[in-house]
């Protein structure tokens, strides 16, 4: 079982309808990094994250996993590598929160622990009471929850995931943040999809910054979170003051 996943991505380049979404994109997620893709609505964050699980082909450029291009790993091992949580999804069948958590173990076919796996994965979400509710009768953010638990399950050395922290509340998403920081401490890869700064800010060793489908800026959160680049990329005028390795981003007004 490969434990860690390399990641790179060279001149990367995608067609959407005949838009071009991805433009010459080259950018590495390395193990034990948790790394935000941000950007404004529309800019390729979703195009990307789906390119690097493998959900859509490239139209240029490449991806490789442990050096090995992405697209010539079988599909079995491809999903032991990279677990994938998409921005919406919503359920189509009325199974239970353990269930839904379980299918995040299939890539492994029989697991011998499968139950006790699925229960410490929705307390790492805080979703224990969730396990025998049906997932059509929970609240948005709740079913969320159930979805990360999904994500994390199987353990998979690269986690992706768009905008995992969109519906929960303040709580659930310092306490995911928290949790997906120790996935990635432990040597894991983990790139999530965000539009909150602050937390970027303070939770991630690295952030790429996408406009319009290019790489405007990739580095620390110190390095790219400038006002500068802030209020050209996104047309606010904010500040970032960093204490103590904290990070606090107060946007002012549109500019
Ligand atoms: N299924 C699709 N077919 C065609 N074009 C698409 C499709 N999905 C997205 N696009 C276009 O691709 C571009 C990038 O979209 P993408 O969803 O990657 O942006 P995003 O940065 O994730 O945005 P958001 O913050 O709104 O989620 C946009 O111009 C969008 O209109």
């Amino acid at each position: 079982m490969t434990l860690s996943a390399d990641v790179t991505c060279r001149e990367l380049g995608l067609l959407r309808h005949g838009q071009r979404v991805l433009d010459d994109i080259t950018c590495a997620f390395r193990p034990g990094e948790l790394t935000a893709v941000v950007g404004p609505n529309g800019a390729g964050k979703s195009s990307l994250l789906q390119v690097l699980a493998g959900v859509l082909d490239a139209s240029g450029g490449t991806v490789s996993i442990n050096e090995q291009p992405s697209q010539s790993i079988p599909a079995a091992e491809r999903a032991r590598l990279c677990a994938f949580l998409p921005q919406s999804e919503l359920p189509s069948w009325s199974v239970s929160g353990a269930d839904l958590v379980a299918l995040g173990l299939l890539p492994w076919g029989r697991v011998p622990d499968r139950d006790e796996r699925v229960r410490t994965a929705l307390e790492r979400v805080d979703g224990k009471d969730f396990a025998q509710r049906p997932v059509t009768q929970l609240s948005g953010g709740e079913l969320r929850r159930v979805q990360l638990a999904r994500l994390l399950v199987g353990q998979a050395p690269l986690l992706i995931a768009d905008e995992p922290t969109a519906a929960l509340d303040i709580r659930h998403q310092l306490q995911l943040l928290q949790t997906l920081r120790g996935i990635a401490d432990s040597g894991k890869t983990v790139v999530l999809a965000l539009h909150d700064l602050s937390l970027a800010a303070r939770y991630c060793d690295r952030v790429l910054l996408l406009e319009g489908g290019r790489l405007r800026a990739q580095g620390t959160p110190r390095d790219v979170f400038t006002p500068a680049m802030i209020g050209e990329v996104y047309g606010v005028s904010c500040e970032f003051r960093w204490r103590d390795g904290e990070a606090e981003f107060v946007v002012f007004d549109l500019i």
